[in-house]
């Protein structure tokens, strides 16, 4: 028996889009909530939420039972964490702050066993491999890996061509945050500018024929981002929409300051 079927890779490649949301609140019970609230794809967040191995992997296990599909990220690109996120399941890696092709290959290898990669060969005794009731997992699990990267700065977007192209690299997904940062424009990716610079990384990454993916909090924005081409859309976070319920219930009563929309995006 090989490694189970990556049905997110696959529906990647069939070009439909998925509608993406960022987990997080870091905790087992909200991801498996949001695991039925229909998005194709779901992130676990370990850049920016308060994740660990262990909370990370608790996630994967009450997503099991949802239809979505789950996608890590890890807070940077570092071989030992690639190995451990593995490990535990993760069949969908997003690593930010990918810059340059060859920190893209670095990547690809870490993700694959040895002939072509630099993966550890431990899975026989972890969840990846059902702990070792996959016997022929080893086999093909590096075909079932989907390894996505982010676009977030000025030097990823000189680029991004040569990032896209790497073999390996299943989609390419811009971090709109960062990149306006990068550009000068924190928390104002709606300038003119920086729109304009996303909307062109769209084009580049669609012509080299890999997946493009973003993140707004902006319907207009993501619908445009997908006619555009954009492929994984994220369009929301769990925590922002949770603070954002809370608040309009509390509004309801009066006599409470209103809390400000999440900025940024
Ligand atoms: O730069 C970005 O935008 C991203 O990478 C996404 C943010 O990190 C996301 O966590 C905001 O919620």
């Amino acid at each position: 028996m090989p490694s189970p079927t990556n049905a997110f890779k696959a529906a990647l490649r069939s070009g439909r889009p998925q509608i993406g949301l960022w987990l997080n609140m870091a905790d087992p019970y909200a991801a498996s909530l949001a695991g039925h609230a229909g998005f194709d794809w779901l992130v676990i967040d370990g850049e920016h939420g308060p994740n660990d191995l262990r909370s990370i992997l608790a996630q994967l296990q009450a997503l099991e039972a949802s239809p979505s599909a789950t996608v890590v990220r890890p807070p940077m690109g570092e071989p030992w964490m690639i190995k451990q996120l593995l490990d535990i399941g993760a069949q969908t890696l997003l690593v930010p702050m990918v810059d340059t092709p060859e920190q893209a290959e670095a990547l690809v290898k870490a993700v694959r066993y040895p002939p072509r990669g630099v993966r550890g060969m431990g899975a026989v005794v972890a969840r990846a491999s059902r702990f070792g009731t996959i016997p022929d997992y080893a086999s093909n699990a590096d075909e079932e890996i989907c390894l996505l990267v982010q676009a977030e700065s000025r030097a990823a977007l000189e680029n991004l061509s040569a990032i896209a192209a790497v073999e390996g690299i299943d989609g390419v997904f811009i971090g709109p945050a960062d990149l306006a940062a990068d550009m000068g424009y924190a928390g104002r990716f709606d300038e003119p500018e920086v729109q304009a610079a996303i909307e062109q990384a769209i084009a580049t990454i669609v012509a080299t024929g890999k997946p493009a993916g973003i993140l707004t909090f902006n319907e207009t924005l993501n619908k445009r981002y997908i006619e555009l081409g954009a492929r994984f859309v994220a369009v929301g976070a769990d925590l922002a929409e949770y603070t954002r319920a809370l608040a309009t219930l509390r509004g309801r009563y009066g006599g409470a300051e209103p809390v400000p929309a999440p900025s940024g995006y």
